[in-house]
């Protein structure tokens, strides 16, 4: 009998692809929270796969909390997370890195440690204790350095830094990762208006690559303009949840930020613009 053409093997699991409808991310029913404190209470959210999500609402609603239970820093209480189809519990840590990064709002490094030193950090889930550092690796360090603008400060301790570079440096760090799903919490917190355009421009381009990036922002019309879906938190669960035009409208505002806006849509491309006039 004639052998069939094998197109898969059991060795590339990676090869099989997603379907396009599957969620990058799906929590369900997902409670969580912290020592007496129930922060997320049964919120149910799909995260499309290969756009860029952000997660907005007040101060203390439990933003940065949902992006680490997304990322396995936090375990629910109650509830499922799936990452590309499959349950977080069910990842050993080594490859939940190589498929997910998380910056968080204020991340720490070693004192002394340099860019490039936080690059290579980056590399680690991909290299088991056996194989050594390789050029593969130092490639892609430093590519992930290029397209964030550190490349130039590689030899640069962190310390020593501005806030924007230094954002820039963590972000190459999470890129040298090569995750397919990338979680920022604040990513543009202490970068003026055309940094932080930067970055929101550099996730841009990681969408382009095909990485799902769910991020954090304050500023509701950078988000508008940069987000393909917003998702607005209040009490615990998600309130609101789909593209920025459909999504953030004065009345909205007003309940969730107590908040009294004006919200106009750009005269070029309809993407609403929040100007803020006072407290609701
Ligand atoms: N490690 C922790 N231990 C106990 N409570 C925490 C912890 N981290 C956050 N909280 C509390 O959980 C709630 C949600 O915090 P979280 O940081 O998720 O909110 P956030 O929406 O990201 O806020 P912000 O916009 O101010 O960054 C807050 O009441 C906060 O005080």
């Amino acid at each position: 009998m004639a052998d069939h053409p094998r197109t898969t093997t059991l060795h590339e699991p990676a090869a099989a692809p997603t379907p396009a409808a599957a969620p990058a991310l799906r929590a369900r029913g997902l409670t969580a929270g912290y020592e007496g404190r129930i922060v997320l209470e049964k919120l149910d959210l799909d995260v499309e796969a290969g756009r860029i999500t952000t997660v907005l609402g007040p101060n203390g609603c439990g933003k940065s909390t949902l992006l680490r239970t997304l990322g396995r820093l936090v375990r629910p209480r109650e509830g499922t997370v799936e990452l590309l189809g499959r349950p977080l519990p069910a990842l050993r840590p080594r490859e939940l890195a190589r498929r997910l990064a998380l910056l968080p709002q204020s991340p720490v490094a070693p004192e002394g440690m340099t860019v490039g030193d936080l690059a290579e950090r980056g590399r680690q889930p991909h290299r088991p204790w056996y194989r050594p550092w390789s050029p593969e690796d130092a490639a892609i360090a430093t590519e992930a350095m290029t397209s964030t603008g550190v490349a130039d400060l590689a030899s640069r301790p962190l310390d020593e830094l501005s806030g924007g570079q230094r954002q820039r440096a963590w972000i190459a760090m999470t890129l040298a990762q090569q995750p397919d799903v990338l979680l920022l919490d604040e990513p543009t917190t202490h970068l003026d208006l055309a940094h932080a355009v930067d970055v929101l421009d550099l996730v841009v381009r990681l969408r382009s690559q095909g990485i799902t990036v769910v991020t954090v922002l304050h500023d509701l019309s950078l988000a508008a303009r940069y987000s393909d879906t917003v998702v607005v938190l209040q009490d615990g669960r998600v309130r609101a949840q789909g593209p920025p035009a459909d999504v953030l409208d004065a009345g909205l505002l007003r309940e969730v930020f107590g908040l009294d806006a004006r919200v106009y849509p750009d005269p070029v491309d309809g993407r609403p613009t929040v100007v803020p006039v006072g407290h609701a």
